[in-house]
């Protein structure tokens, strides 16, 4: 609902609200430019007396000083029959510019206040203003989910590998500036408001013109008492007696209330204050207009600047879901079918699953019902099995359309029963893995429904582990299911196999060193640094392999390790690839599995083909910094990958240390020992702010993360406060 109607008013009002804000921006900055000429004396400096006196010395005939909300000094005056306004300085009555409102800014106020139109451009204005303010609440609801709380709001705004850099910027931005543009939309609104009669304005108080005067002969201005007692930096306006009329007055203004002044005697005939409805106003009005606070204004400024990428990135967003959503044909009725599909999505990517699901199915001649997670109802009369795929968000949460799961599930009807099973779509980055799915298992669990197989998981949407799970869904429901999830992946380009090499084929762990480059002359690499992921289109098969980059662009290779398995397409594919022969291939970014910049420490750590992205970063490691890799495989003299390579980089100094274990040697050691043995000098590194990343198989991370741990203790770190920190990097598969 919140999202909807974000989305919903965000495509209505974005060209609108481009405008007012960019608009917006730019008035900004005049009461800052205004500011930056004027002389403002402190407090006590100057009172209203001396600067009347100083304006007329200047510039006989002054009619009326004012000043202006950026504290600039004014003086009107006729001159000879001349009228005339100029900027003074208030100290020394000294000219600083002539005055003349800027036609262009009066022209982007128009803009701004009405779309250049009358009032029916106002009217549009007050509600797109009002449009901005529910944008504001309901992204900040919007982000508080996705943060998992809102004590999590100012925590670092973690995405998925997978995902475009469109959203993330739209949160980062928006959280920046969202007080801003709050403060500016509701100060908008309560003006448009105040203009439609929709509020009633509080009025301005005024005194009475005096009507019994005594006419004698004016004083000098400088000795009026009243003038004397205002400071100058309370004066809003003074505007001089008609010259030679004893019967007219001073009309003051300043910041508290407005009065008269007998010329002659320099008393107060009369004096109100505007009363506190009226101040209020005027300072709403003037914090919409930054006039009270140019540097708060020069800030709400900034922050409207924001608007443009929001409205670009929110619709870039919205296009990206609308994209990945279901376009289900022969969606069965719920009381019909003998399938049901639930799904939990939060950015849509799981749908694309559930849609290849529900066709191979369909496929099969089952009947299926596909819903979100949210639409659980006891509606499933024919139903034999539940298949529920969901992600996690937040710190291990429920996407938006599974948040009333498991509330909804706890309500069905005891009778209730169905075959279930869950399948977890996640990003292994993330601290809690697919800890959604893991819930809605254990609660279906306590049901004590049967459960159809155990629960799966999908690290950053892997179609490989989507179709295993498909032949094992099949053959517990007895279909020979084959699921084909077709991602959409960045255009591809050909590039051409340059060289290789072969390690561990005596050690049964035949892999693959690759080495790439353009097929087409004069074509250059596309951009990537090591740690980046390459996409590979295998011929015959839709479903993109993703594999770790052990090089850089810059490099002028794009460098693989590939490990043959028996009945991998993909590895099989690239491992027979002969040399000359082409592989089509897209980058995906992958900016969390980096070292952190600066000089503080690296640890390296990697078994098998994990060696990759490290190799990568070890060469590109020219500034020197400390470096230490512990690296595992089975045999020296079998799967050492890159050995010449890491000796050199040890006699260059980019490589400071290499511990190597391996597990069918003389002396086995897997890499976790290797750590044992070194725990001196990994406490002393970490107590010098170092980073480690690791990159290998599942069970060599979850040993390495359990024995670093241990070897940690003593400094009160662990890899939990250590992966939210940054310093902690996996990259397991
Ligand atoms: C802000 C954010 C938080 C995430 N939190 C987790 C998490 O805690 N655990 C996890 O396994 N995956 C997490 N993920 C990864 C998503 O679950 C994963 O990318 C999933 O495939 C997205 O599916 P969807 O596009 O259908 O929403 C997170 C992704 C994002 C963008």
């Amino acid at each position: 609902m919140k999202r909807r109607l974000h989305s919903l008013l965000g495509l209505l009002f974005g060209t609108l609200l481009l405008l007012i804000a960019s608009s917006g921006a730019i008035l900004s900055v005049q009461p800052a430019m205004e500011r930056s000429l004027a002389t403002v004396p402190a407090r006590g400096a100057v009172n209203v007396a001396d600067l009347a006196a100083i304006a007329v010395q200047h510039y006989p005939g002054t009619e009326q000083i004012e000043r202006l909300p950026s504290d600039a000094m004014l003086v009107y005056f006729t001159h000879n029959g001349n009228p005339g306004a100029v900027l003074i300085d208030p100290l020394t009555g000294k000219f600083i510019a002539d005055y003349q409102p800027s036609a262009f800014f009066s022209w982007i106020k128009d803009l701004h206040r009405a779309f250049l139109w009358d009032s029916r451009g106002r009217a549009i204005v007050g509600v797109s203003a009002l449009a901005m303010l529910i944008l504001c609440f309901s992204g900040v609801f919007l982000l508080a989910s996705r943060l998992g709380g809102w004590k999590k709001m100012f925590t670092p705004i973690k995405s998925a590998a997978t995902d475009a850099i469109g959203p993330r910027l739209h949160a980062e931005l928006a959280r920046a500036a969202v007080l801003g543009l709050v403060l500016s939309a509701f100060t908008g609104v309560w003006l448009s408001a105040l203009r439609f009669d929709i509020l009633t304005e509080a009025p301005e108080q005024e005194a009475t013109f005096p009507t019994t005067l005594a006419g004698s002969a004016p004083a000098p201005i400088d000795t009026l008492v009243a003038l004397k007692q205002v400071d100058l930096r309370d004066l809003h306006q003074l505007i001089f007696p008609f010259p030679n009329d004893p019967l007219d007055v001073y009309a003051l203004r300043t910041h508290q209330g407005s009065g008269y002044i007998d010329q002659a005697s320099g008393q107060w005939l009369a004096y109100t204050d505007y009363g506190n409805g009226a101040m209020l106003q005027t300072f709403i009005m003037e914090l919409h207009t930054g006039d009270a606070y140019w540097w708060l204004g020069l800030l709400f400024g900034i922050a409207a600047l924001t608007v443009p990428v929001l409205v670009v990135t929110g619709t870039m967003t919205w296009w990206q879901r609308r994209q990945n959503s279901p376009k289900l044909k022969g969606n069965a009725a719920a009381h019909l079918a003998d399938t049901i599909v639930l799904v939990g999505s939060e950015m849509q990517s799981t749908w694309g699953f559930a849609q290849a699901l529900h066709k191979a199915l369909t496929t099969h001649g089952c009947l299926v019902h596909i819903a979100t997670m949210n639409q659980l109802a006891p509606h499933y009369i024919k139903a034999r099995r539940l298949l529920i795929l969901t992600a996690t968000y937040g710190d291990g949460d429920a996407p938006a359309s599974a948040q009333q799961f498991l509330q909804k599930l706890e309500q069905l009807p005891l009778t209730f029963n169905l075959p279930w099973a869950v399948l977890g779509f996640g990003d292994r980055q993330f601290e809690r893995f697919c800890h959604f799915a893991d819930q809605v298992s254990l609660a279906l669990q306590l049901q004590q429904w049967p459960q159809l197989l155990a629960t799966h998981y999908i690290n950053r949407q892997s179609g490989q582990a989507f179709e295993q799970w498909g032949a094992a869904l099949g053959q517990a429901i007895q279909l020979p299911l084959s699921l084909h999830y077709t991602s959409i992946h960045p255009a591809t380009m050909p590039l051409t196999l340059y060289e290789r090499s072969g390690y561990g084929e005596a050690v049964n762990a035949p892999t693959c060193i690759l080495g790439f480059t353009p097929t087409h002359s004069g074509k250059a690499l596309p951009h990537f640094t090591a740690g980046d992921l390459v996409g590979i289109i295998v011929p015959g098969s839709e479903t993109p392999r993703l594999y770790s980059l052990a090089s850089s662009s810059q490099d002028g290779i794009l460098g693989i390790c590939v490990r043959r398995h028996k009945n991998g397409l993909c590895s099989n594919f690239l491992c027979q690839l002969k040399l000359g022969e082409v592989a089509n291939i897209f980058i995906q970014k992958n900016p969390r599995f980096k070292p952190c910049k600066g000089k503080t420490p690296i640890i390296l750590i990697g078994a098998g083909t994990g060696i990759g992205p490290l190799i990568g970063f070890i060469r590109a490691n020219t500034t020197r910094r400390p470096m230490f890799l512990y690296l595992g495989g089975r045999r020296a003299d079998s799967d050492f990958l890159y050995q010449e390579e890491l000796q050199s980089y040890l006699a260059d100094q980019r490589l400071s240390q290499l511990h190597l274990a391996f597990s069918r040697s003389q002396q086995p050691a897997y890499v976790q020992d290797e750590l044992q043995l070194d725990t001196k000098q990994l406490q002393e590194l970490m107590a010098a702010n170092a980073q480690i990343l690791v990159c290998g198989g599942r069970q060599m991370a979850t040993d390495v993360a359990s024995t670093l741990d241990k070897i940690f203790l003593p400094l009160a770190l662990n890899i939990k406060a250590l992966k939210q920190q940054g310093r902690y990097v996996e990259d397991s598969y």
